[in-house]
């Protein structure tokens, strides 16, 4: 049986007198990757936050592992791991050490052996003891994703995971994404890249005008375009520029 991991109901939140969240719904099935999807500003990133218990929703509930975020943040910290769309490695150090300060700082059994198996998982083993500050935009996500696999979470919320890397460098990533798929890691990524989605992606949401507008795997959002609009095999970039621009 596959448990929901993530429940999302009527979610709201506005900044002053801007509603950046009007009501958002949604479920993410445990071990599978999420992909929510939107415009700039379109308010993925305050989902994550909400999510992750940096910020407190307006109303609504969230729930996380069966935590609600609002009542039970300690509880929702102890399954989750973010990256964020900033890296936050030492430069001066390697990323080994990077990583053994994050296994110090969480306190980890075995940190040093916890620290080699992220290594190993993200692809970074023969890179690990070179200083950060000479990796490649790739290297450093990785050992980025790897920081927040330290502490063995069941959830990861990847916000923008591949933004301003080369093609080579994102693919790099997305290796390291079905790996973690494979181990059984519940994913919510966000992303521009719409390919990076029907790639990976288990399941699509387009979160456009303060709720989610579309939600299915790719199969499923194709059959949906093509009832609404007559284009059969439509690819996401048509499916997406037509709810985005419907309504302008
Ligand atoms: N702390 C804040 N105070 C005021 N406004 C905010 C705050 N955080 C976000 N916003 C506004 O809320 C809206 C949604 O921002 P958010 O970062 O969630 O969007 P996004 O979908 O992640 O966009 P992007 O793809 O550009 O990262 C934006 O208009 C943003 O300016």
């Amino acid at each position: 049986m596959t448990t929901n991991m993530i429940t999302v109901s009527n979610i709201k939140k506005s900044f002053g007198d801007k509603a950046v969240l009007k009501g958002v719904d949604f479920n993410v099935k445990s071990g599978e990757v999420y992909a929510l999807l939107g415009s700039n500003g379109a308010g993925k990133t305050t989902m994550i936050n909400i999510l992750s218990t940096l910020i407190a929703p307006d109303s609504g509930v969230a729930m996380v592992n069966g935590y609600d975020v609002t009542k039970d943040g300690q509880n929702v910290r102890s399954t989750i791991a973010l990256t964020g769309q900033f890296s936050a490695l030492d430069d001066i150090m390697t990323g080994r050490e990077n990583l053994q300060l994050m296994a110090d700082l969480w306190k980890v059994p075995n940190g040093r052996k916890k620290v080699a198996e992220v290594l190993e998982m993200v692809g970074m083993t023969s890179a690990a003891d070179k200083r950060v500050k000479s990796y490649s935009g790739g290297m450093k996500r990785r050992v980025d994703i790897a920081m927040g696999l330290i502490s063995s979470r069941a959830v990861l919320f990847l916000d923008e995971p591949t933004t301003g890397l080369d093609p080579e460098a994102r693919y790099e990533v997305y290796e390291v994404i079905k790996e973690l798929k494979s181990e059984g890691t519940t994913i919510v990524l966000t992303t521009q890249y719409l390919k990076e989605a029907e790639e990976l992606a288990d399941k699509i949401a387009i979160l456009h005008d303060g709720k989610i507008v579309l939600e299915g795997d790719f199969s499923e959002l194709q059959a949906q375009h093509h009832k609404a609009h007559g284009k059969k095999n439509a690819d996401l970039e048509d499916i997406f520029l037509k709810i985005v621009k419907k309504g302008k």
